[in-house]
């Protein structure tokens, strides 16, 4: 009999749904199919393809709801939330419908003039990518729209824990018109795929999102074929509120990077430095908006904070918070859980904690949690210093009106993706991605494209 797994509700603990595992036989099938399918795929002309994604974004844009309640049901985000991924989501497919058309070469003038040089962009052959549970439509769409568009094919291997969105967006896929060979989807166990992936032949690129220590295995395993690799890895965020910031913006922005999908976003600010003359306000009035969050299931309209996924992510951010208690933290909101092991449901309130030190797990590990700690800083330096201090460099922050401020912290902090009095700077059309040991390559953007490009050029001579 083939063997499945249980897709569950993490609000619930409800089974929604079991899902066949792909054998290795299977996946080396679909591997093979893919790599056949890109003969033809990469042979239809930009303009088709980029038809083809907008039929696909209008599939996905007719279905937003039951794509929306699948994902709230399989991840636990707050419905609101899982609708605004379902149009993040689609964002991805109509930047990159349109970037299909200008994949660009170019001529280089020659150095004798017998000569003439080109250079041309071709896709680089079947992409498999890898990707979270956090958020299971746009993290897929986000990869498998620009490798469409450049003429790659495609096969995604989603989260056990998140994989009915990524199903269902492959088949609207097929519906679209894609064909079926070229854009697919197989299910199992990470390190399984990943070993797939890397030791095929028929793979060229590998593109992952999700933890750094997964990535960097990822990255050593394929080097063995020598693929492509892009890297979307862990985060650990700072955010500081300069002396000068308006607070109510920096306390409304913090509560819109920190609790966005319960705190479980590469992005979500997860050190708050503030400046030591105005750390009491900003975090009396921090804890206060977070006390009027409501936790629950996301599948009522009413709630923001919906259940953290798994025990797993739970007992990481109970640790955190008891760990820094034990060292001297404040709590200023939350440090309270609804927990049913029996069901496998956790829920954690927001939580605020005040006089954070530095030896505390909770300033070096991403927490991936709804928890929001606040230490304080004298000095901008000190600031740049405490927020460069981890070995992660995706997301950073900054609250302040004075631009010698603002020029001062965006030159310094080694990250890829700054907010500057912004709380939510993702976007379709910006590079996502980190420094250090974030991640590798970018996606989003006209940047986003390239990884699924070769660059190829042509020296004609004997034209005197
Ligand atoms: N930088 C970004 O864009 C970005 C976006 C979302 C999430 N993330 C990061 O992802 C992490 C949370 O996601 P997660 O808990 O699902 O991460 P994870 O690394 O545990 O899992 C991510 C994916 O990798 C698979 N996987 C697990 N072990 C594997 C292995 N040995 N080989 C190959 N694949 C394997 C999983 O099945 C899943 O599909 C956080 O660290 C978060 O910061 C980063
Ligand atoms: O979790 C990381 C990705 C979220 C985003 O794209 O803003």
């Amino acid at each position: 009999m083939a063997e499945t797994f249980q897709v569950k509700n993490p609000a619930t603990g409800e089974v929604i749904q079991e899902v066949k595992v792909d054998t290795a036989e299977e996946v080396n099938k679909k591997l093979e199919k893919g790599h056949e399918a890109f003969k033809k795929w990469s042979q239809v002309n930009a303009h088709k393809r980029s038809e083809l994604l907008f039929k696909w974004a209008d599939k996905i844009k007719e279905n937003k709801e039951s794509i929306a309640e699948v994902m709230t049901k399989e991840n636990g985000k707050p419905i609101r939330e899982s609708l605004g991924e379902v149009d993040y989501a689609v964002s991805y497919v109509l930047w990159y419908a349109e970037e299909a058309k200008r994949i660009y070469g170019r001529t280089i003038p020659a150095s004798a003039e017998s000569k003439r040089i080109l250079v041309t962009r071709q896709p680089i052959g079947l992409v498999a990518a890898i990707t979270p549970w956090n958020f299971p439509a746009a993290m897929m769409t986000r990869k498998a729209a620009p490798a469409l568009a450049a003429g790659c094919t495609f096969i995604v291997k989603p989260a056990v824990e998140t994989p009915l969105t990524t199903i269902r967006l492959i088949e609207l896929a097929h519906e679209a018109g894609i064909p079926e060979d070229a854009v697919q989807v197989v299910n199992g166990s990470g390190r399984m795929m990943g070993e797939l992936f890397t030791s095929s032949k028929l793979v060229r690129k590998i593109t992952f999102t999700g933890s750094t220590p997964v990535g960097k295995s990822l990255i050593r395993d394929a080097a063995n074929n020598v693929q492509h690799v892009t890297m979307e890895l862990g985060g650990h965020a700072p955010l500081i509120v300069a002396e000068d910031a308006d607070i109510d913006i920096a306390v409304e922005q913090t509560m819109l990077t920190k609790f966005r999908n319960a705190g479980q976003t590469c992005v979500c600010a997860n050190r708050l430095l503030v400046h030591e003359s105005i750390a009491d306000e900003f975090a009396a009035k921090f804890a206060e908006r977070a006390k009027q969050l409501k936790v629950g299931n996301g599948l009522d309209k009413d709630t923001d904070v919906g259940p953290v996924i798994n025990k797993k992510g739970y007992e990481k951010i109970a640790f955190q918070i008891n760990d820094a208690i034990e060292k001297g933290a404040e709590v200023l909101a939350g440090n309270q859980f609804d927990v049913d092991e029996e069901k496998g449901s956790y829920f954690v309130y927001p939580t605020v904690l005040k006089d954070v030190t530095h030896n505390m797990d909770i300033m070096q590990e991403e927490t991936f949690g709804p928890v929001a700690p606040i230490v304080t800083f004298k000095t901008l330096e000190e600031a740049v210093e405490i927020a460069n201090s981890t070995p992660y460099g995706l997301a950073a922050y900054f609250f302040t009106n004075d631009y010698k401020t603002g020029t001062y912290l965006h030159e310094n902090l080694d990250f890829g993706i700054i907010g500057w009095n912004d709380g939510a700077p993702s976007a379709a059309h910006v590079p996502f991605g980190g420094m250090k040991e974030s991640g590798l390559g970018r996606e989003g953007g006209i940047e986003g494209i390239e990884p699924y490009l070769e660059t190829k050029y042509l020296s004609i001579g004997g034209l005197e």
